[in-house]
């Protein structure tokens, strides 16, 4: 594991380059909106969003995810996430600047967005890769965040166990090379002292015309 902080004269624009393994890399961006467009955007989402918290089936039995969700993108681009098909009907106007900056900074055109909230530290998520067909075979993925600070966790894929932890401030950008999502499994453990809510922004690029599998 390698951390190098690429310098903070250019402030936001230089990310903090962190290598779990090979090519599987992490870039970090702390203050990545500027404050104008920070200030009032987790009020905005939390308006503006469609929050559904959905019911998923697992080994048979019903549960309720420990968090809200809302997933929007592109017009028409469809993506199947907690055991149901959904198909974005476009961009709340709140999420275009997001989505523009975030896809500037990472150099990555992004179409569609998960967004979680999770509403103090019982919310969490569980272990999983972002690989699904419909996100073709080098996904990047790019996340950012607003709120309480949360850890967000690393494992290998096929056993093995937490390798790295990474706190996630506020207005924080994370990009992820496509090796993390083969080559490791990330979560949002639950964090009982936290209080505050958090927002969290999951940018991504679905490619049409490849069959979807069910998403937890
Ligand atoms: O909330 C986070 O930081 C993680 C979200 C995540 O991994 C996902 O939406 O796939
Ligand atoms: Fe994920």
């Amino acid at each position: 594991m390698t951390v190098n902080d690429s310098g903070s004269a250019a402030g936001q624009k230089m990310p903090e380059a962190i290598t779990l393994a090979g090519q599987a890399r992490l870039w970090l961006w702390h203050h990545a909106l500027p404050a104008a467009q920070h200030r009032l955007l987790q009020a905005d989402l939390n308006a503006a969003l469609d929050w559904q918290q959905p019911r998923i089936q697992v080994f048979g039995r019903y549960h309720t995810v420990p968090r809200l969700t809302a997933w929007h993108g592109d017009a028409g681009i469809p993506y199947r996430y907690s055991g149901h098909q959904h198909v974005a009907d476009g961009w709340p106007d709140v999420l275009k600047p997001v989505r523009d900056t975030v896809s500037e900074l990472c150099g990555h055109p992004f179409n569609s967005v998960l967004a979680n909230r999770y509403r103090n530290g019982k919310d969490c998520m569980g272990y999983h890769s972002d690989d699904e067909p419909e996100l073709g075979p080098e996904p990047w993925i790019a996340s950012y965040s607003l709120g309480a600070e949360r850890d967000f966790v690393f494992r290998p894929r096929g056993g093995g166990r937490q390798c790295f932890s990474l706190a996630l401030p506020d207005n924080s950008l994370l990009l992820m090379s496509p090796q993390v999502q083969q080559q490791f499994q990330h979560a949002l453990p639950r964090r009982q002292r936290v209080q505050g809510e958090r927002l969290n922004l999951t940018f991504r690029r679905i490619f049409t015309g490849i069959s979807p599998r069910t998403r937890n």
